[in-house]
């Protein structure tokens, strides 16, 4: 796999590359190099081909006139309006608090970037947010460029009540296209805790609402509903239809807690576009979070099914494991788009998209992984289109760096064990698996006491069960600076053990004698390591390409494990048959097969074939490559979509297509292989998984070549939460509980850092911020938690989910003062120490519990110092004036 990259890699990543930032340094330290960047241009591709630099535009401002914005109708059928909320609900990130200024600089770049809506705050949260909102609607909001007439719509937050509503509406009056979102609650879960109350009125605070907003002056009114995903239909149905009729021009659909999987959404937009009366008159948006990892696959199926807004925040920030990141989602629709989606596109001009990602990551802090689909620092891999003759050379010196990487392996220091985003302590606890309608609890705990299956390689123990094949130490170790040393390889492969992977793929031996050194040491090690107990013993398996000297490497270094496995890839796209391996259809069908055979020959029983680019190959051609080599001896296949350049439904259709026309499928195991240039690696893995693979190829955090591979955790999540409700029954038997511990070292002995806001295994994930989700997760943890942080193997109180910070409410707050002793019932000290609380925030991003209890304790003082009453100061969140006495503190 090592000469793929630069041949695979198709993602027009100098599309959205830029010049370093143009903005001034804020001296924040970032913790990942990048390299520097250059600007360049865009084209739209089919999956048969990379970019080519013909699609490249001049880099001029496009002169095209902007369409004319009609708030319940869109230009034409395909568009796809795009709804950022980077300055809203990217913010209530933990930890993202932006100042004013930093808000408007931002807004003014989405602005370069044209997006057609941006959703800038929640003036009702308080006075700052509120004269932030009307700064940016005065200013940004009618900006119009001359050429074009764009000019952004500059939307803002409300719940169902008059009072935020009010608040949004003389935030954002100013503005020349000004439009609200008024959100409600609709599954039973939020309704019955946090709002208590019952779904009649909750229809009628909506309708109310709607009108209100439409009395104060507005025409353009959107109408969320918040947890949409976990929602009744026939509700959703009545309730949008309701809202329609009130004045809604936009129904926006929330998978607020990133519970559904994208057949899902496709098909619940697909219901209520059928049953919603007046739905038609008006647009739908989806709103996708991303806790299982599949949220910009959800936005895409969601405008499969007909959605026509999208709500995207840069780089994917967001509540917990954060939102549909906008690249990834106009990327996939300007690659895709015109091929697999019926034509649909966005306005978005891409060629700003990396200088918005570097402006959010500096001011809020939030820094991408390098492996960050689009905009990290791994994906900028080449500067020229994929037929054009720089590839090879490129492709060559590729080769080169990694056989220089090879053989520096030995010489690397030891760990980097410099971190840069803190994490609470973690520990391991237990598992469980959830329905759809609440979320996990530590009480469905089974000990992991059964004994494991007999392993037969080309069967499996019911048809059911999903092997986990493992390849951190193999594609995961291709990641860009992602070198391990062998005791760390050995070290990791044992903690692979714990997690009970199935296969851990674990090198490439004929690479070089340290890797086949490496190779053999921990075959002969960890693949004999028996657990007495269940009787587990992982499957170590080596990679070779379809040439005996790679295969007799493989051999001698596995051949001492207790189940030594082979995984023999060749290439079988048009272009990487004729550019990279050079061979005929022919050819690479008998290099194939008789590959299997020597395998076999050797002493193999358990012999994988290998698709590379099978994503980008023709469906005859795979079928006949895969029943040759099944013929000769093959136990198990695979399809690789390499370049990450798949969407879930058509890598589905893939994988059942092969599954029905390949002679002598049925004896062996589909397995499947994604990566993630897109975004939508975990959902690829699914939807594969769906249409029968009964293997996933996976690793550790998701790392490995450009934008990395499916992640192990997302995709054993998924499976774990909805494999028995949404897909038959899958599941895999990995020992959830290691999942931290195993991403920790994983991160550790790479240096390759998760975001925070990566799913599952991130520092944000199980961590609430804005006062709405405090208020929730105080009420029913379940409101906006689908895991249990003890699944996944971290131990957390309840309070240490919960930080306080600039967007936090009262019932955080109080709660929190609870847990110090302090019990308030007093309304009026509540509110008194709440605004001292706010006004804190504008110097502190986190308050801790020492900077609450000082607010207690200095409460009368700063009240007659300042003469503050706690009222509320125009009709807000009341803020006094106390900065410098809870400064000193
Ligand atoms: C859609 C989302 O992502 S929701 C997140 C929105 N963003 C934020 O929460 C960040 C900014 N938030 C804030 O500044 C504060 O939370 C405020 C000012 C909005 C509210 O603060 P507080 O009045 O102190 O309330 P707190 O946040 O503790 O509780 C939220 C209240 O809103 C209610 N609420 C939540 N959603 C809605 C809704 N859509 N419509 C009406 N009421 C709602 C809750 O039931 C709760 O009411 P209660 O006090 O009667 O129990
Ligand atoms: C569906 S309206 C937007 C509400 C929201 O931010 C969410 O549901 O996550």
């Amino acid at each position: 796999m090592i000469s793929i990259s630069c041949i695979a890699s198709t993602m027009a990543v100098q599309s959205v590359v830029h010049l370093a930032s143009p903005f001034p340094s804020l001296g924040l330290t970032r913790p990942y190099k990048r390299p520097s960047l250059f600007t360049s241009c865009c084209s739209s591709l089919s999956n048969k081909a990379g970019t080519g630099a013909t699609d490249f535009k001049p880099m001029l401002p496009s002169v095209e006139r902007w369409p004319e914005y009609i708030p319940n109708k869109l230009p034409d059928k395909n568009y796809v309006r795009v709804f950022d909320t980077t300055l809203r609900d990217g913010e209530q990130s933990p930890g993202a608090a932006l100042t004013p200024p930093q808000k408007l600089e931002i807004a003014r770049q989405l602005s370069k970037l044209r997006v057609d809506i941006m959703e800038v705050g929640f003036p009702a949260s308080s006075e700052e947010e509120f004269e932030t909102v009307k700064t940016i609607a005065k200013t940004v909001g009618n900006e119009v460029d001359e050429e074009t007439g764009y000019v952004p719509v500059i939307c803002a937050l409300a719940r169902c009540n008059h009072r935020d509503i009010e608040a949004v509406w003389e935030a954002v009056k100013y503005a020349k296209r000004p439009t609200i979102l008024i959100f409600i609650s609709t599954s039973d879960i939020h309704m019955k805790y946090k709002l208590k109350k019952t779904k009649e009125e909750v229809i009628q605070m909506a309708v109310s609402s709607v009108r209100y907003a439409k009395s104060l002056g507005f025409n353009d009114i959107q109408f969320g509903c918040e947890d949409a995903g976990r929602s009744e239909k026939e509700f959703l149905c009545k309730i949008l239809g309701e809202t329609i009729k009130a004045g809604a021009t936009t129904l926006n659909l929330g998978d607020t807690v990133g519970i559904n999987m994208p057949q899902e959404t496709r098909e619940l937009v697909s219901y209520l576009k059928a049953n919603t009366p007046g739905i038609d008159d008006v647009v739908i948006s989806v709103h996708c979070h991303n806790d299982l990892g599949v949220a910009t696959a959800n936005a895409i199926a969601g405008i499969c099914a007909g959605a026509r807004q999208v709500d995207v925040t840069v780089n994917g920030i967001g509540e917990r494991s954060g939102n549909a990141a906008l690249e990834e989602v106009v990327m996939s629709l300007k690659r895709r788009g015109s091929h697999v989606m019926d034509g649909v596109y966005t306005r978005i001009d891409i060629r700003q998209i990396l200088a918005t990602s570097n402006m959010v990551q500096e001011y809020t802090g939030l820094y991408i992984q390098p492996h960050k689909p689009i905009v990290g620092a791994n994906c900028i891999i080449h500067e020229s289109g994929i037929h054009q003759i720089p590839y090879i050379k490129l492709s060559k010196l590729h080769m080169e760096s990694y056989h220089q990487k090879m053989s520096r392996l030995s010489s690397l220091p030891s760990l980097r064990l410099n971190r840069p985003y803190n994490k609470s302590s973690l520990s391991i606890s237990c598992c469980s698996p959830v329905s759809k309608m609440g979320g996990t609890s530590a009480g469905d705990l089974k000990p992991v006491l059964e004994r494991w299956p007999e392993y037969i390689p080309h069967k499996l123990p019911d048809k059911n069960y999903v092997r986990v094949f493992d390849t951190t130490l193999r594609d995961g170790e291709q990641a860009p600076g992602g070198a391990l040393t062998p005791p760390q390889k050995l070290e990791i492969a044992r903690q692979l053990a714990k997690l009970r992977v199935d296969i851990m793929e674990v090198g490439f031996p004929v690479s070089s004698e340290e890797e086949f050194e490496t190779v053999k040491t921990i075959a002969k090690t960890v693949g004999n390591e028996v657990d007495e107990a269940t009787g587990y013993v992982p499957v170590i398996c080596a990679i070779a390409r379809s040439k005996p000297e790679d295969i007799e490497a493989a051999w001698e270094a596995v051949k001492y494990a207790k189940r030594p496995k082979i995984l023999i890839f060749t290439s079988t796209s048009d272009i990487h048959m004729k550019y990279k391996l050079k061979k005929t259809k022919e050819e690479v069908i008998e290099m194939a097969a008789s590959s299997v055979k020597f395998a076999k020959s050797l002493g193999f029983v358990d012999v994988q074939l290998g698709c590379e680019d099978g994503g980008r190959s023709e469906k005859e051609f795979l079928c006949k490559i895969l029943g040759e080599s099944i013929k000769a001896g093959a136990t198990t296949v695979n399809v690789a979509d390499t370049v990450g350049i798949n969407m879930p439904e058509e890598y589905g259709e893939l994988v059942s297509y092969l599954k029905a026309n390949t002679p002598g499928i049925d004896d062996v195991i589909f397995s499947v292989h994604c990566h993630n240039d897109l975004g939508v690696a975990t959902a690829n893995t699914i939807a594969g998984v769906c249409a029968g693979a009964r293997q996933v190829e996976v690793t550790v955090n998701g790392i490995g070549e450009r934008s990395g591979n499916a992640p192990l955790e997302e995709v054993v999540m998924a499976l774990k939460c909805r494999g028995e409700y949404l897909m038959d029954g899958v599941y895999t038997r990995i020992d959830t509980r290691q999942i931290m511990a195993t991403s920790q070292m994983v991160q550790e002995y790479t240096g390759l850092f998760v975001q925070p806001h990566e799913p599952i295994v991130g520092a944000n994930c199980f961590v609430h911020e804005s006062g709405i989700h405090q208020d929730g997760i105080l009420k029913n943890r379940s409101t906006y938690e689908i895991l249990s942080p003890e699944d996944v193997g971290v131990v957390k109180s309840q309070g240490s989910s919960i930080v306080l910070g600039k967007l936090s409410g009262r019932h955080a707050v109080k709660d929190r003062l609870k847990e110090l002793g302090y019990e308030l019932d007093d309304e009026k000290i509540l509110n008194d120490i709440f605004s001292m609380f706010r006004d804190l925030t504008k110097q502190k991003k986190r308050i801790t519990v020492d900077d609450l209890k000082a607010l207690v304790t200095c409460r009368d003082e700063v009240t007659s110092l300042n003469g503050a009453t706690g009222e509320e100061t125009n009709g807000y969140v009341p803020i006094s004036q106390v900065s410098s006495v809870v400064s000193n503190l």
